[in-house]
């Protein structure tokens, strides 16, 4: 059997074709044997016995030689050929070669599949038993870690804004707007916009530059009035150490003087700010005739009023009260009244004031000093005659006059007014004739 060793091919295992040719030979062996018992009484071999084995052994010889062949050809070409070999069905050999995706997209086509118990949700327990309790579901710790955490940032939030309105009652900010609305006649537009400035700047302590704030407005508007209204508030809600009012023509009237007068002023506002942190509350600096400033204060108060690093003082608010750009706010007034609506509110028409009057005065207020460049510009409006006669009003009342009616329209007829335009009749003095003419009464 060294032959068949040799010529079985590698797509077949050895074990196999042995197996194979076991059973064929077994067959034969089967139908000598069967041939050899039917003629039994024959007690030794005869010569035919011996001619019928070497036939057998020749016919196992011949079906080998033709299994031999037919192995080597479907190794070769892998198709079971016409050899009019018996037609067993030959073993199929596997390979990896004809298998495409697609065979396994499918698994159910192919693979039987098990069929998927469903589990029941409902727990059954024996009947009569002692109940068992259901298993208690288990509570994510994360969970409540996140509701923790909902309310720390909750907190968080309200304590913020608890902080900011503790900032903003600490300054009487609804006094003082009460006390401007009552006080200022005309310039509704300017005193809200103020408020809204301070509002913003005093809800926090902390800051990274300090308030500053330039008023513009003609003669007699009430820049002054304004001031000392201001002044008295901060001095009841701050104290009287945190405001200064400083009128350069009477604090420094000689401008030889410009650089002492610089340094002390410095000097002045370092300790005004020092006291103030340490009381952990907000100064005020107010500047009036402020076109009246030298250059040196003017130098000096640019160093204290930037945002650079250099300057630590940047809790601080700075008011500067001026009549430069006057001529501006004027000619604007006159020249747009006509188009300005009577329905328009006073929030409205100032609003459209400073938007078309602020980029014009900062150009110019900008030349004659960069300290402008760090300011915020609200230009107040001119008055007309009927806040002329408010301001008759509150002056006659405060002296103790009886407020005749026909009196005040007389005493305010007195002043002089521009030409009216669309309506509105404007003050060349605005109410600043008022308190001596009171006085003459
Ligand atoms: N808008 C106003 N509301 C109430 N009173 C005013 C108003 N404007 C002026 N007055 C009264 O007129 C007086 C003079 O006004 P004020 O000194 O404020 O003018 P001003 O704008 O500072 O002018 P100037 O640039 O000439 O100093 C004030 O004392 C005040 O009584």
């Amino acid at each position: 059997m060294s032959d068949r060793d040799s010529s079985i091919s590698a797509s077949q295992t050895e074990g196999e074709f042995e197996g194979e040719m076991d059973e064929e030979l077994e067959g034969d062996t089967e139908m000598e044997e069967e041939k050899s018992e039917n003629g039994r009484g024959s007690p030794a071999p005869s010569l035919s016995n011996i001619s019928s084995t070497l036939r057998a052994v020749i016919r196992i010889k011949q079906k080998y030689q033709a299994m031999k062949k037919r192995r080597q050809e479907m190794a070769l070409g892998g198709q079971c050929p016409l050899t009019g070999a018996p037609g067993r069905t030959s073993p199929k050999i596997f390979t990896f070669d004809g298998i495409t995706p697609t065979a396994f997209s499918s698994p159910s086509s192919s693979i039987p599949q098990r069929k998927k118990r469903r589990k029941k949700k409902r727990v059954l327990f024996p009947e009569g038993g002692r109940r068992r309790a259901a298993p208690k579901q288990d509570r994510s710790r994360a969970k409540y870690c996140l509701y923790l955490l909902f309310a720390i940032v909750f907190l968080q939030v309200y304590n913020a804004i608890e902080n900011l309105d503790d900032h903003v009652l600490r300054y009487d900010l609804e006094g003082l707007e009460k006390t401007l609305r009552r006080e200022v006649f005309g310039q509704q537009g300017a005193v809200e916009s103020l408020l809204s400035h301070l509002k913003d700047y005093l809800s926090t302590y902390v800051h990274n530059k300090p308030l500053v704030v330039s008023l513009h407005g003609p003669t007699g508007v009430g820049k002054s009035h304004l001031g000392r209204l201001l002044a008295g508030h901060f001095r009841s809600v701050v104290g009287d150490t945190l405001v200064l009012q400083y009128y350069v023509l009477h604090h420094c009237p000689q401008e030889a003087n410009a650089l002492q007068c610089a340094s002390d002023l410095s000097a002045q506002i370092s300790e005004m700010v020092e006291r103030a942190e340490e009381e952990e509350k907000i100064p005020l600096f107010i500047f009036d005739e402020a076109e009246h400033m030298h250059h040196e204060i003017l130098d000096t108060l640019l160093q204290l009023v930037s945002s650079n690093q250099s300057n630590e003082y940047l809790n601080a608010i700075y008011l500067f009260l001026s009549n430069l750009g006057h001529a501006h706010i004027t000619k604007h007034m006159l020249h747009n009244s006509s188009s300005i609506s009577m329905a328009m509110t006073a929030s409205g028409r100032h609003s459209n004031l400073v938007k078309e009057l602020t980029p014009i005065l900062r150009s110019m207020l900008e030349e004659l000093h960069p300290l402008w460049t760090e300011a915020d510009i609200l230009p107040l409006s001119l008055l007309e005659k009927g806040h002329v006669m408010e301001c008759f009003l509150d002056e006659i009342t405060r002296e103790g006059f009886y407020p005749d009616h026909a009196n005040i329209e007389r005493l305010a007829g007195e002043i002089e007014y521009y030409p009216a335009v669309g309506g509105h009749e404007y003050s060349q003095t605005g109410c600043k004739q008022v308190v001596a003419k009171v006085n003459l009464l």
